[in-house]
């Protein structure tokens, strides 16, 4: 069956941003052409030349109040429409990437990926509704700008001098205030990795309360106080910038009222109109200052998404074209071949070598692995999942070299039932399962009184660990791969299962032409497979001769 491919959200494009900015300038136009007329009403009022009600008045002020209706209600449509389709777009496109990352990769990132799930998307969701507000005071602060250009240039030159000043102070501090608000974004990854211990450490919380005191009071607290610290610093800063702005207007003001307006000789009107206009500029400095701190934590937030998906390079199977998955008619072998991967500590030290690895098998071979803990039973099989990808070595299946071309063709070889496996309620991916051979083994695997096949999967996946375990075997069966690893399968099952399940269920699987691979350490059935082979700091050594041997002489 063909893997599906990654739909992209429709509901966000390229366009509806240029759709949106130019209704935004037409909202702030009309706003400002607003605020142009009720000015221009101020000095006929003040010049004494509108004495009576005029109808032609309300001819100019009712239509450009409906066009101002019209566009700001259709700019914040858009906005919404858009923000909400950002927020889903990159929601859905980090867990595609997600889905589709390298193993190791990911590993390393949880925190990284939920914190910019959660996190990141909130933050730049919140920001795309603000920039409704943002665009909006932008244009009307650059039209007041003009405007007052055209009523009085020394006074407009006067108040770009403010502007500028206070710019030039908000530039300077901005670069602290980044860093305090980078500081926090950083906390909440920690803060994500103790809820995640929480969450998965709830049992073992709920019977040691102490555990989850510990871990509230040495490490959340410290992360929510440091949290605290910076965003408190950053954003009193930010606060403090804001009000530095309106002191600046408000000496302003003060100036041309007090002083200027006498000094220079200028006409009360203009004055008047002048700091009509200098008000509403105020008020839209105030905004645009206002929303400044969730634009920075905005395009903050972007970054991190952005460094993310770079991190999370999507893996081989996604660049090339899909290929025909394997069966069991078509596998013949796998050969490994001087395999070695090693894995390292924070100071790129070696903390455990796996190999060199040599490790040959056939279809329909049966093998078991053995090894004390920690010896790289696990390490070994994820090297031959690919799912590490060995440092030095080489892997043919079927006679080809595997290459990064026909990973996911290599990859279909396998169906695992891992130890720590995940047990999906659905066939994902394999819709079209036999339902017929899914009773078949229900029945097999002495489940049937538990669990029904359903349309899209199992009836319920509520059992015990062994039953969850014989389902998870079950749903890999059904996938119809042509080599079945099992890391400790029957480890949780009872002796009875157990002894069926060496002397019933592998000879059953052979004789479906399947290739099994299992870590076991049960070695009262260690003569049921064909190799087997021991795993010992990280070698792996075929004691098939060995073993037949002592057992010849037993
Ligand atoms: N993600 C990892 N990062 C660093 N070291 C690891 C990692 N996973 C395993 N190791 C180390 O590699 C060694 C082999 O681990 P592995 O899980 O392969 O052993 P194992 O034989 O499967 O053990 P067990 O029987 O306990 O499951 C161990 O010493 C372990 O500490």
């Amino acid at each position: 069956m063909k893997a599906p491919h990654f739909v992209p959200f429709r509901f966000v494009a390229g366009w509806q941003l240029v759709r949106i900015i130019l209704k935004g300038v037409l909202s702030g136009l009309a706003g400002f052409l607003f605020l142009v007329m009720v000015n221009r009403m101020i000095a006929l009022l003040l010049a004494g030349q509108y004495k009576q009600f005029d109808v032609t008045q309300v001819l100019i002020f009712a239509p450009l109040i409906l066009v101002f209706i019209l566009a700001r209600k259709s700019f914040a449509t858009d906005v919404v429409r858009f923000s909400q389709g950002v927020f889903w777009k990159i929601r859905n496109e980090i867990l595609y990437i997600l889905i589709r990352s390298d193993y190791a990769q990911l590993q390393s990132r949880k925190e990284q990926v939920q914190a910019a799930l959660v996190y990141d998307v909130n933050v730049l969701t919140q920001a795309s509704l603000n920039i409704i507000q943002f665009a909006i005071s932008l244009v009307m602060l650059l039209a007041c700008m003009g405007y007052m250009a055209i009523r009085s240039l020394p006074l407009s030159g006067i108040t770009l001098g403010v502007a500028a000043l206070g710019v030039a102070g908000y530039l300077l501090s901005t670069k602290q205030h980044n860093g305090h608000l980078r500081r926090a974004r950083d906390l909440e990854n920690d803060f994500i990795k103790y809820f995640g211990a929480i969450m998965g450490g709830f049992k073992e919380i709920q019977m040691d309360p102490a555990k989850g005191d510990d871990i509230y009071n040495s490490r959340i607290l410290p992360v929510a106080e440091a949290a605290y610290d910076s965003n408190t610093r950053a954003y009193t800063g930010l606060l403090h910038n804001q009000m530095s702005g309106q002191v600046l207007f408000y000496l302003l003001i003060s100036f041309i009222l007090i002083y200027y307006s006498v000094a220079s000789g200028i006409s009360v009107s203009v004055t008047v109109g002048f700091l009509f206009i200098l008000l509403y500029l105020l008020s839209s400095i105030e905004t645009i200052m206002v929303l400044l701190p969730s634009l920075l934590q905005a395009r903050m937030s972007a970054r991190r998404i952005a460094e993310l998906k770079q991190q999370l390079v999507m893996s081989d199977n996604k660049v090339f074209p899909e290929q025909q998955p394997a069966t069991t008619d078509t596998f013949s072998n796998i050969r490994i071949t001087a395999l070695t991967y090693c894995y390292h500590n924070k100071q790129l030290e070696t903390t455990f070598r796996s190999g060199p690895i040599n490790f040959q098998v056939t279809k329909g071979d049966v093998i078991f692995i053995y090894g004390g803990n920690g010896s790289g039973k696990t390490t070994f099989i994820l090297l031959l999942l690919h799912l590490l990808k060995a440092d030095t070595g080489t892997i043919t299946f079927n006679g080809q070299l595997l290459k990064t071309e026909n990973a996911s063709q290599y990859k279909s070889l396998f169906a695992i039932v891992f130890n720590d496996f995940y047990l999906f309620d659905e066939f994902y991916g394999h819709r079209n399962m036999d339902r017929e051979k899914a009773m078949h083994l229900i029945t097999l695997f002495e489940i049937q009184e538990k669990v029904t096949i359903t349309a899209n999967g199992f009836s319920s996946i509520d059992l015990s660990t062994g039953q969850r375990k014989r389902l998870a075997l079950i749903a890999v069966l059904l996938e119809d791969r042509p080599v079945v690893i099992l890391d400790e399968w029957a480890a949780d099952q009872d002796p009875g299962f157990r002894k069926k399940f060496y002397r019933e269920i592998i000879p059953y699987l052979k004789g479906e032409g399947i290739t099994v691979i299992a870590i076991t350490h049960d070695d009262a059935y260690y003569h049921c497979a064909d190799k087997l082979f021991k795993m010992e700091y990280g070698q792996l050594t075929d004691e098939t001769m060995i073993f037949q041997e002592k057992r010849m002489v037993v």
